[in-house]
């Protein structure tokens, strides 16, 4: 669906020329929602802004459903261009219109009938949950209601690539979900191509299928997300991979723990793919004549699988809690002991 070739930009600044995106390949399947993550600067924006051509490529090609976008005339590029939409983190809409004449808005510019266009807009309206709001304005509606709005704009013209500029950043983790399990139903429903940009591994987590890894300009890692998270092989994707895992908040309160009781052996259990962490715990009691507490868990759905830790506090002889350290090692889950005895 989405093909770059040794796609480069350079900005050209008074103080010198600036790599902002340096000779990417891409490769991007119909139906896929591919999220590149990378830290400010990396050229994430840069990079999703050449797709649709907002930004002129100083190098290399990009083809969108089969067609080259850089060798097209100018009206013939605003054709495909209505084939891609985007939505942008600070929304980017119309203040002195209403939700339903924003989302009519890009109707109005392809030149939709005025009843075919009302109709349109209802359909929206209904698919992104704005029911009841259509004659507010902007300025009336919460962070991820005026999201929604850009959702159903981006959407008006069928496009068949939705392009997502850090569409949650500005928003709150719950409203952030809600938005993200509204692109994951677009996805599905429509079997749109999602391509999203964030530096929230969260976001990754929980709606890609496919992840590039962002840094200076180039992607330096990319596959499944269930791949990259089991095995990341850049030092930047294991400090995004250890992020998801446990946020500052858990370790300090994990710390606390083990200052106050420190007897046993504390390990941490990393599971990636199907950890079925519930039965692993039952199993190692019964099979071993070992105590075992939970002292924390974060186990977290991928698309494709799950990922998280899980921290155990293993009580007993030390030839049993070696057994049962080998016993889940066969599982094929990454085991660290943290703690033994003090
Ligand atoms: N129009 C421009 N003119 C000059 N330099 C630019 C321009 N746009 C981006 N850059 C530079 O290109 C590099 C990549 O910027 P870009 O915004 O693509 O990164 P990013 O990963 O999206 O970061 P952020 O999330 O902070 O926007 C940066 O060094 C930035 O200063």
């Amino acid at each position: 669906m989405i093909s770059l070739k040794g796609i480069s930009k350079t900005f050209k600044t008074k103080n010198g020329a600036v790599q902002a995106v340096d000779n990417v390949n891409l490769e991007i399947e119909a139906g896929q929602i591919f999220g590149i993550i990378g830290y400010s600067g990396a050229g994430k924006s840069t990079l999703i802004r050449l797709l649709n051509l907002l930004e002129k490529p100083t190098e290399g090609s990009v083809k969108i459903d089969g067609k080259a976008l850089s060798s097209l005339t100018p009206s013939k590029l605003r054709a495909a261009r209505q084939e891609i939409g985007m939505i942008f983190q600070h929304f980017n809409l119309l203040w002195s219109r209403t939700v339903r004449q924003n989302i009519s808005f890009p109707l109005e510019v392809a030149g939709v009938p005025a009843a075919q266009r009302k109709k349109r807009v209802e359909e929206l309206i209904e698919l992104v949950g704005l029911h009841g709001r259509g004659d507010s304005y902007p300025s009336q509606l919460s962070g991820g209601q005026k999201q929604r709005v850009g959702i159903a704009r981006a959407l008006a013209n069928n496009p068949k690539v939705l392009l997502c500029d850090e569409a949650t950043s500005a928003l709150d983790p719950k409203t952030t979900d809600s938005i993200l399990d509204l692109l994951l139903d677009i996805n599905e429903k429509l079997n749109l191509t999602i391509v999203l940009i964030t530096h929230e591994m969260h976001v990754i987590q929980k709606i890609c299928h496919q992840v590039a890894v962002m840094e200076n300009g180039k992607i330096v890692e990319q596959g499944p997300v269930i791949d990259v998270f089991r095995k990341p092989k850049e030092q930047m994707t294991k400090e995004f991979v250890k992020q998801l895992a446990q946020t500052g908040e858990e370790e300090q309160s994990l710390w606390h723990l083990l200052d106050e009781k420190s007897d046993g052996t504390i390990v941490s259990l990393t599971f990636v793919g199907n950890p079925a962490e519930e039965q692993l715990v039952t199993e190692l009691i019964r099979r071993f004549p070992i105590d075992i507490s939970i002292l924390q868990g974060n186990i977290s759905k991928l698309q494709q699988g799950s990922y998280g830790k899980l921290y155990l506090r293993l009580l007993g002889a030390t030839n049993e809690i070696e057994a049962a350290l080998a016993y889940i090692r066969g599982k094929e889950i990454d085991v660290e002991v943290i703690e033994h005895d003090r």
